[in-house]
């Protein structure tokens, strides 16, 4: 539990995140691709191969969108002191991703990352810290999407009265409130699996925190072995979103949110089930093996495919 006499909002708010930059080549992009499992079933699937291969050369690779999420692994405050926040880097879980493209992703950029401080909320057991990043095509200037990233720290809570836990947030929380899922039977069902290996790859796209590769540190963090990045399995699901609703096309994403409910092991089966409402997607991920939901959220469309 956090000691209250230490935590001053008003030093954290005020606190100026540096600005960070972030440069990604095909070579990234495909590797990213793999990582999330594009092409592990069929390595001819033309809906997938697209990310990794262009018979025409590699510029011409197209990016998933959740590939933005990586740009906004430097903002993460691993390690970081933040003023009047105590928490412990080992005990932190991803709690959730939003992410909006504002244009599609080209398959090579050299990005400026605008940091701030998107809210802060005491729960008692934890508190959950959310930050948000801007990213801007250095040449042209243009914001081609932004990240929040929501983080919870596991024994960082009780930093403020109890009575009136603190509470700060800079957007809607309508935006990111967790989802209903429709109790009908889903529009569409996709099932993959991942590798035993899957987080080792998966990290080669620059999340190196070794709660998904030591097991000394998983034991250390509260789990049996290393645990699968949340932004991995999160890659699964929209990528599955994309190949059964937008018929491959991943320029159809506007949105995407993801609330992190459990922990996946590298190796089980994913089972991604979708409703749609609107040009919204409702998608729930569930572990086979487990039977156990571990991802709910929803990805916003620009339309939908003729075929639906
Ligand atoms: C980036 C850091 C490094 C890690 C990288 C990874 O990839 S790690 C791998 C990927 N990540 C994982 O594997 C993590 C998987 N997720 C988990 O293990 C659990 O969901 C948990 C430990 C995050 C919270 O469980 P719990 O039983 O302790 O929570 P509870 O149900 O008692 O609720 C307490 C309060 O917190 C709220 N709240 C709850 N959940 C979330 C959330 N996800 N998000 C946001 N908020 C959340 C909830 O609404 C409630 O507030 P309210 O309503 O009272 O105002």
């Amino acid at each position: 539990m956090a000691d209250s006499s230490s935590f001053d909002s008003d030093r954290l708010l005020a606190h100026k995140f540096p600005e960070t930059e972030y440069t990604y080549t095909e070579r990234d992009a495909a590797l990213y691709a793999l990582g999330v499992g594009a092409c592990a079933r069929d390595a001819t699937d033309a809906d997938e191969l697209k990310y990794v291969y262009h018979e025409n050369g590699q510029q011409f690779i197209q990016v998933l969108p959740t590939f933005a999420a990586l740009f906004s692994l430097g903002s993460l405050p691993n390690g970081v002191h933040l003023p009047g926040l105590e928490y412990d880097p080992r005990l932190m879980l991803h709690g959730q991703q939003f992410i909006e493209i504002y244009k599609p992703f080209p398959s090579n950029a050299r990005l400026h990352n605008k940091v701030s401080l998107a809210g802060l909320h005491d729960k008692g057991k934890a508190a959950i810290l959310e930050i948000e990043t801007r990213s801007y095509e250095k040449e042209s200037g243009e914001l081609l999407c932004m990240n929040r990233t929501t983080v919870y720290l596991r024994g960082a809570g009780g930093f403020s009265d109890p009575s009136q836990p603190y509470s700060y947030s800079s957007y809607p929380t309508n935006q990111v409130s967790g989802v209903k899922i429709p109790k009908v039977q889903p529009f569409a069902v996709f099932e993959d699996f991942t590798q035993p290996s899957q987080a080792l790859l998966y990290r080669l796209s620059g999340d190196y925190n070794p709660l998904h590769s030591d097991p000394m540190v998983a034991k250390v963090a509260g789990f049996s072995r290393p645990i699968l990045h949340g932004l991995c399995t999160l890659g699964f699901a929209v990528r599955a979103i994309i190949k059964s609703l937008c018929r491959g096309d991943p320029n159809m994403v506007k949105s995407i949110f993801g609330r992190f409910l459990l922990h996946v092991f590298p190796g089980e089966t994913l089972v991604t089930e979708m409703w749609l409402e609107g040009l919204r997607v409702i998608y729930q991920a569930t572990v086979k093996e487990r039977n156990r939901t571990v991802l709910s959220g929803y990805v916003d469309l620009h339309g939908l495919a003729s075929s639906l």
